[in-house]
């Protein structure tokens, strides 16, 4: 049977500016970069276990403001992963790297730029869809 993995991952915007994060060396799929966030534990709802990973791996406090659609994404034939993109805004907090190699702000213009994750790559489309389609820019 396929595992389905549950994974929460915040687009941070500001002004225009996307927080954008590079898996590092050890971490699974080195380099690559991501929305940070994380797999949903048992008990936890996605949005809990958002807020919950933002702080552990970047030490920021986020408010959620919207949750996106899923894309559902298999990285081998036993396990695939439910991404699960929320919008957000950063509420504060020293922006700390615990797990990751680098983070950017980086321009929405510019993000398709960045070597991303292959299950983010319909998030980051439809993301930057959105962004223009609200006059945001
Ligand atoms: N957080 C995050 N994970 C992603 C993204 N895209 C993507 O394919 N993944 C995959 O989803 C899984 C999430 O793992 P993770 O390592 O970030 O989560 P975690 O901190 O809860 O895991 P751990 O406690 O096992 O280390 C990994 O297989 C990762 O490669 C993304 O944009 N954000």
């Amino acid at each position: 049977m396929v595992k389905r993995i549950r994974v929460t991952c915040a687009i941070i915007l500001e002004e225009g500016k996307v927080l954008s994060a590079q898996r590092s060396e050890v971490m699974a799929l080195p380099l690559k970069w991501e929305f940070p966030g994380g797999k949903i534990e048992e008990n936890e709802s996605p949005e809990e276990c958002l807020i919950r990973e933002i702080k552990e791996e970047l030490n920021l406090e986020i408010e959620i403001i919207e949750r996106f659609q899923s894309n559902i994404h298999s990285y081998s034939p036993e396990k695939e992963i439910e991404l699960i993109p929320f919008l957000c805004r950063s509420l504060g907090g020293n922006l700390v790297l615990k797990e990751h190699l680098n983070v950017v702000w980086e321009d929405v213009g510019n993000l398709k730029l960045l070597d991303w994750a292959e299950a983010d790559i319909p998030i980051l489309n439809f993301f930057i869809e959105w962004f223009y389609h609200k006059g945001l820019c």
